[in-house]
């Protein structure tokens, strides 16, 4: 399986922790990150897509302050991350050029990725920096997060990206081979798991707990990040940043450091994204019609709404019910409540008729809805 997995993914997230950045906190290491563009150049030749996700913009940030040890005031941490963080794009930037490729600067939250205006932006930005063949350079928004900068999770946000924009795989790079079956750092007779199901309740037990020092997640931060990045039929490789042409042969296949395999079928990022983060907003009543085309995965038209209940405004999460009231699916609406009245029972082409408008042609399009 491991051969495989990976050798057919197109798009992939790799995240590199602070401690490789940053050569164990010696500053930027810039022929590490000088060696990865190169291998992100390489790849795009080779037709896939990337999206770099970096920590180290707070062990950078504390060596231009001169400070040796980690502040643990939140503010200081801050500051620290806002300053770290100029210094990391620029390298990044600059390494890219080489190559002909333009980086761009992403810094999210958790919270914009729960939140489903954001959630979207985020995602039609990142889509379409990847159609202009830009690499983005995505890192936390320390300035104007807490929880995140305290528990250092840019695993998690790995994770997050790889949902948010249906990567194939993430790939997390550290200053270890992979996962051990204990830490290594404190046990010797640690032996590398090579292959694993991300998700598996043991994977949790092997990791210790804090990191490098440089780093704040440590292992157990990559193995919640695997199980997550799974939900949305991601494999995870968990592999040494430090390894000649890590990304290059991970990526045609190559068993390297530990691969943690999606269990769970693909299920498209938005869909899962949908039915663990949305209230229902309103309910719509689907003809027999209507219902028999959801369940053939076609989108949902206005033709087969026989009434629309509640008030709403579009992109809203409402439910679709069968005619004897039984819940066949879920999306996101394009209309809002009132247009939704108007253009029911309708066909498609009368939309801008009734409307003066029209957004498209699918009340719901199967792209947002999620059948049950
Ligand atoms: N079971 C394990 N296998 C490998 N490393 C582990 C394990 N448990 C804990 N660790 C620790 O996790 C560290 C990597 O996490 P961290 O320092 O946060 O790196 P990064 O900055 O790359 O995210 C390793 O250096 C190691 O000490
Ligand atoms: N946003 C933070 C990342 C936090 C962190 O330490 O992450 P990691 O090294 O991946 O465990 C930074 O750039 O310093």
């Amino acid at each position: 399986m491991s051969t495989t997995c990976l050798a057919a993914a197109k798009r992939f997230i790799v995240k590199v922790g602070s401690t490789l950045v940053t050569n164990n906190g010696q500053g930027l290491d810039l022929n590490a990150i000088s060696e990865w563009a190169r291998q992100v150049a390489q790849l795009r030749q080779e037709g896939k897509e990337v999206l770099l996700v970096s920590s180290g913009a707070i062990a950078f940030g504390m060596q231009r302050l001169g400070w040796r040890q980690r502040p643990k005031a939140v503010h200081e941490l801050q500051a620290c991350a806002a300053i770290g963080q100029m210094g990391l794009v620029q390298v990044y930037e600059n390494a890219f050029v080489r190559h002909g490729l333009a980086t761009a600067q992403i810094l999210l939250t958790h919270e914009d990725l729960a939140d489903r205006k954001r959630y979207l932006n985020a995602r039609a930005t990142l889509t379409a920096l990847l159609a202009l063949g830009v690499v983005p350079i995505i890192n936390e928004n320390d300035t104007v997060v807490t929880d995140e900068i305290k528990f250092g999770d840019n695993d998690t946000l790995g994770a997050l990206v790889a949902n948010l924009i249906d990567a194939d795989a993430l790939i997390i790079l550290t200053d270890q081979q992979g996962l051990y079956t204990a830490d290594p750092r404190h046990d010797p007779n640690a032996t590398l798991v090579s292959e694993a199901h991300a998700g598996d309740p043991a994977l949790e037990t092997m990791a210790g707990g804090a990191g490098s020092g440089i780093g704040k997640g440590g292992m157990i931060t990559k193995i919640l990040a695997a199980k997550r990045a799974a939900s949305s039929g991601a494999h995870t490789a968990i592999a040494s940043g430090r390894e000649k042409d890590v990304m290059l042969r991970l990526a045609r296949g190559e068993a390297l450091g530990t691969l943690l395999v999606s269990g769970t079928p693909t299920l498209n990022a938005r869909k899962q994204w949908i039915a663990d983060h949305l209230q229902v907003s309103g309910r719509l009543i689907l003809d027999a019609g209507a219902v028999k085309a959801l369940s053939a995965g076609k989108s949902l038209l206005p033709v087969g709404v026989v009434d629309v209940q509640g008030e709403f405004e579009r992109g809203a999460l409402v439910i679709c019910l069968s005619p004897e009231g039984k819940e066949i699916a879920r999306g996101l609406i394009n209309y809002s409540s009132g247009d939704a009245r108007r253009i029911a029972r309708h066909a498609s082409a009368d939309i801008e008729a009734l409307l003066g408008y029209e957004y498209e042609a699918e009340i719901i399009h199967r792209d947002n809805l999620m059948t049950r």
